[in-house]
């Protein structure tokens, strides 16, 4: 079940805020609708955030088409602008938005309704690009996983996070279409519940064997040697291997490497950023405290009392066994080794 649908003129959006129990698709026909959808977390996960940014500049494109040319671009511009303001971590969305950028600029010599028609086509791209390079990851992913794995995963790094497949999550789809007989752990993931609300709908979809943990039970589970690898997604990677993904990877991480259990990260290299060398440059978005406060429309925190809203933290490189992509896996990503991915093609 994928996150988005092209309609030719609209896009529509499956509101992942009401899953797992009601399917509810959200048409977006403007920019601001795209953006709110992506603000608000109806559509989450690098991946899938870049693929609806790069919908949303093709709907600014089409909304703009009887512009002339002279207020197109700056038009364009604003658009973009617009959408890189959604949200700081996930680099998929402004890998999106600059090579929808660099399309426009590259493509100036077109009219207006032509260029609206080329951005629309390279957002499908972006979005079946997403899905072959994630099934090629899971097969580059495929020896790291034992027959009979036990796997815990984090968040939600499956369709729902992609233009389709996943990512951690297509490495254990592929493992069970390659008949492993593996099951997995899924963190709940507060607080917005990833876990427990899509990556357990969709491994149930997919006849996976899947048990739902609250995120403090994975040190109680590895220590009772119920976990054998431990595989997330990511949301940028820096050009020494330190990886931002949800809250909550970084302690997994090092639990992982208390208990000598492997700890992988599985991503498209529209997720790598070596413009920055270390985790510490990733800027870690920080979202409302109510979203931690109040669960399921129900007050759980004492009004007055604060909380803190971290989105995401960073798991340095040493901590992790190796990152799988889907140009290859760097195993024991540091520095030097991450190069290999750093080249065009
Ligand atoms: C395919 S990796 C998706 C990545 O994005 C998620 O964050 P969010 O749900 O806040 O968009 C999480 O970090 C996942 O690992």
């Amino acid at each position: 079940m994928e996150p988005i649908k092209w309609n030719g003129k609209t896009l529509a959006v499956l509101d992942q805020l009401q899953l797992p129990e009601t399917i509810e698709w959200v048409e977006c026909s403007t920019v601001e609708e795209v953006a709110e959808a992506i603000e608000k977390m109806k559509v989450r996960g690098a991946p899938a955030i870049g693929a609806t940014a790069a919908f949303g500049i093709a709907i600014g494109a089409r909304e703009g088409a009887n512009l002339d040319k002279k207020e197109f671009f700056p038009y364009m511009d604003a658009v973009c602008d617009r959408l890189a303001k959604t949200r700081p971590t996930a680099v998929n969305l402004f890998w999106a938005i600059s090579r929808m950028r660099e399309l426009i600029k590259h493509n100036s010599d077109l009219d207006v309704k032509q260029l609206a028609e080329l951005i629309t086509r390279e957002a499908q791209t972006i979005a079946q690009e997403d899905v072959e390079m994630n099934k090629t990851m899971g097969q580059y992913g495929l020896r790291f996983i034992p027959d009979g794995a036990r796997i815990l995963t984090h968040c939600n790094t499956g369709a729902l996070a992609t233009a389709g497949y996943g990512t951690a999550l297509g490495v254990i789809r592929a493992a069970h279409e390659a008949n492993k007989n593996i099951s997995v752990y899924a963190d709940e993931t507060r607080p917005y519940l990833q876990g427990a609300r899509l990556t357990a709908f969709e491994l149930q979809q997919d006849r996976i064997p899947v048990t739902v943990i609250t995120d403090s039970m994975a040190g109680y589970l590895m220590r009772q040697g119920q976990v054998d690898l431990v595989i997330v997604g990511a949301d940028r990677i820096t050009a020494n291997g330190d990886t931002a993904n949800k809250i909550g990877t970084y302690s997994l991480a090092v639990l992982a490497k208390h208990h000598g259990i492997p700890f992988y990260v599985a991503a498209p290299t529209s997720t790598l950023d070596f413009s920055l060398e270390t985790g510490d440059q990733i800027e870690i978005e920080q979202r409302s405290p109510e979203e931690v406060s109040i669960i399921g429309g129900k007050r759980m925190v004492p009004e007055g009392v604060p909380a803190l809203h971290p989105a995401f933290d960073v798991t340095p490189h040493k901590l992790i066994t190796a990152i799988i992509t889907e140009k290859g896996v760097v195993e024991s990503p540091d520095r030097d080794r991450m190069a290999v991915l750093n080249r065009k093609g």
